[in-house]
């Protein structure tokens, strides 16, 4: 059940917001799309799910195309979210269920069961416009996942949720990647990549600028980010090659350096100066690598 994306680009007018991309997505992984607002995110889902087609390239799951004879298979949790306010939840959700092949009663079993482990059960009966936004999304997240689809695509999925509901929805995602959904997603927020993909792609201007493993990307980078504390002005290391951003914060410094060796001749100009308290070599963020990725690609 492989997605395979090959060489596919979106114009709008003489625009372009997708640009040859191409990409596999296995099944039963959690596979990320990073970018800025406007990086084309949207418009690949919208092109996966068929609802937009590609000005050019293919786009296949499993060997196929996506179409509506896919759609009891395929979950969406559109970034423009869209129920309907005058509904109450059950109503709706029961209704959405049928849409995509539920027999009422699984619908009703299913929506209990994802109401309590989404921690709102209260809104069975309510009205949608009677929630909270963020609550309104969860329900709006139910009604992507409610049929057990095999793909399931999420398009800013924490956005607007307290960091309480944030992870409330990461766990749910995991465990829906434990039974063997496969799941795309997309944010801007790296912390939340960073914490759920094994795979994942960063589109810039709807160019991809990365492409790959979590793990293995994060190890090409090398270990850019030394953390030092000790009980004197560290400032100076600002001077030593090689040494790009020096952050400071009370007992301590956040380094940049431009390889891994950098570290050693630090360590060197601080041995004998006084006690250091932490010296850390720490692998770079995905922040820390949007940031580098994203500078080349302006060069
Ligand atoms: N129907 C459309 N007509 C014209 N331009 C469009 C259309 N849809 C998207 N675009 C443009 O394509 C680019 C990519 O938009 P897209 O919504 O895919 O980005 P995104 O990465 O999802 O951004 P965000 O994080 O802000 O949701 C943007 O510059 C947007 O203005």
């Amino acid at each position: 059940m492989t997605l395979l994306l090959e060489d596919v680009s979106k114009e709008f007018g003489g625009f372009t917001a997708v640009d040859q991309l191409s990409l596999e997505i296995q099944e039963k992984n959690i596979f990320g799309f990073l970018g800025a607002n406007g990086a084309g995110k949207t418009t690949t889902f919208r092109m996966i799910l068929n609802l937009i087609d590609p000005t050019s390239g293919s786009i296949t799951w499993n060997g196929e195309k996506i179409d509506y004879r896919k759609s009891d298979l395929i979950g969406y949790l559109p970034e423009e979210r869209g129920l309907y306010p005058k509904l109450k939840v059950q109503e709706q959700l029961v209704y959405l269920g049928k849409l995509r092949g539920m027999a009422k009663k699984d619908a009703q079993v299913e929506l209990k069961t994802w109401l309590d482990r989404l921690k709102v059960p209260q809104y069975l009966d309510k009205k949608v416009e009677e929630l909270s936004k963020g609550n309104q999304q969860k329900i709006q997240f139910i009604s992507a996942v409610i049929h057990k689809p095999k793909l399931l695509i999420l398009d800013e999925p924490f956005s607007g949720l307290d960091p309480v509901n944030v992870e409330v929805l990461k766990n749910a995602v995991i465990e829906l990647k434990k039974a063997g959904t496969t799941i795309v997603f997309s944010s801007h927020r790296m912390e939340h990549v960073e914490q759920l993909c094994e795979n994942l792609c960063m589109l810039q201007n709807g160019k991809r600028i990365l492409q790959g493993n979590l793990r293995e990307i994060k190890r090409s980078f090398g270990k850019k980010n030394l953390k030092i504390e000790a009980d004197y002005d560290l400032s100076f290391v600002n001077q030593i090659a090689g040494v790009r951003k020096v952050q400071t914060y009370p007992g301590g410094v956040n380094c940049q350096i431009e390889n891994e060796e950098v570290s050693q001749d630090i360590l060197q100009a601080l041995l004998g100066k006084g006690f250091i308290r932490k010296f850390e070599l720490e692998e770079p963020s995905l922040n820390d690598i949007f940031i580098e990725k994203a500078g080349e690609s302006y060069e």
